[in-house]
């Protein structure tokens, strides 16, 4: 069993199929990146597993449909892309609340406060605490993920929680999710921030236009291209014509610069010696995430 299970899931919005058969899971264990361009589905996706939006098919999450789970903040944790609080509530206020629904003890909205950097906000403004109101970006952004820890549940869903973020809390953030992954959690994670994210990332599911065109391990995904020579040469256009001629594929990325897959960096120095090209640059690269990604929805 998987931590989550999506299978054949629908949703419309107004006149329009948002979602179509939508089908993936995330493993115990796993930190699981969803991704897709603005608009593929994947905020519909997360609202529709929590009923937010009406869906058919299938979800489970620890094996129960949320839908049917008595507690479902002690299984499933949701961060949603947008913080859904009471702006006038104080920071613990709304934790309090939600820690209450969830039926754990209203003292978890301090861990939870503590755990993701917002305590001293809230303890450091002298005698009124601030409310919700007047958080910034990434303090909402940290607020809804402590909403999503509070009941301490084993599976998180985190949608585009790096927004908003500055880089002491985007490194905290990707060490959070790889920890709770660690211990043996789960974590599903929209981001647009591919190649930041993509070393925490197991797993990888793709979305685009309301289907998943690729579900699986990240290393599967960065497979197909994984490496390629990159080549610096003021000789490039001779270069190019000599490589391809030898059936490597070339892709010119700027003035005298080519990528070249289907060769080594030896065999490029052979070609450029042998026909006296001058090489000012040779060395390998792999394959960036957001590169993959492009190649799997088909488009820049
Ligand atoms: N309330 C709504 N009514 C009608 N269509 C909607 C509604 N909410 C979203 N949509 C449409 O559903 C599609 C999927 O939107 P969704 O927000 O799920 O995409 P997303 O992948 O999360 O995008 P982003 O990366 O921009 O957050 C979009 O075409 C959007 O216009």
């Amino acid at each position: 069993m998987s931590a989550i299970e999506v299978e054949g899931l629908g949703a419309t919005l107004g006149a329009r199929c948002v979602l179509d058969d939508v089908a993936f899971a995330v493993p115990w264990g796993s930190v699981t990146g969803f991704l897709g361009v603005n608009g593929a589905g994947k905020s519909t996706t997360i609202r529709a597993m929590v009923g937010l939006v009406a869906r058919h098919g299938v979800v489970r999450v620890a094996g129960a449909d949320p839908l049917r789970m008595p507690n479902q903040a002690r299984v499933l944790g949701v961060a949603f892309d947008e913080l859904m609080a009471d702006p006038q509530h104080t920071t613990l206020g709304h934790l309090q609340q939600l820690a209450v629904r969830a039926g754990v003890d209203g003292t978890r909205a301090n861990a939870a406060l503590e755990a993701v950097g917002l305590a001293s906000h809230e303890a450091g403004r002298g005698r009124r605490p601030p409310r919700i109101a007047a958080l910034s970006l990434g303090m909402r952004k940290r607020l809804a993920i402590a909403g999503a820890l509070v009941a301490g549940p084993r599976v998180l869903v985190l949608d585009e929680p790096f927004d908003g973020l500055d880089p002491t809390g985007r490194r905290w953030l990707r060490e959070l999710v790889r920890e709770h992954a660690d211990r043996g959690g789960a974590v599903l994670l929209s981001a647009h921030g591919l190649d930041e994210i993509a070393s925490v990332l197991d797993d990888v599911v793709v979305l685009d236009a309301g289907r998943v065109r690729f579900a699986g391990t990240t290393r599967a995904l960065l497979a197909p291209t994984a490496s390629f020579v990159v080549v610096r040469s003021p000789d490039a256009a001779a270069l190019r014509a000599a490589l391809e001629a030898g059936g490597a594929s070339v892709e010119v990325v700027g003035t005298g610069v080519l990528h070249v897959r289907g060769s080594t960096t030896e065999a490029v120095a052979r070609v450029a010696l042998d026909r006296r090209l001058l090489v000012v640059e040779l060395t390998t690269a792999e394959q960036t995430l957001s590169d993959a990604f492009v190649a799997a929805i088909g488009r820049a």
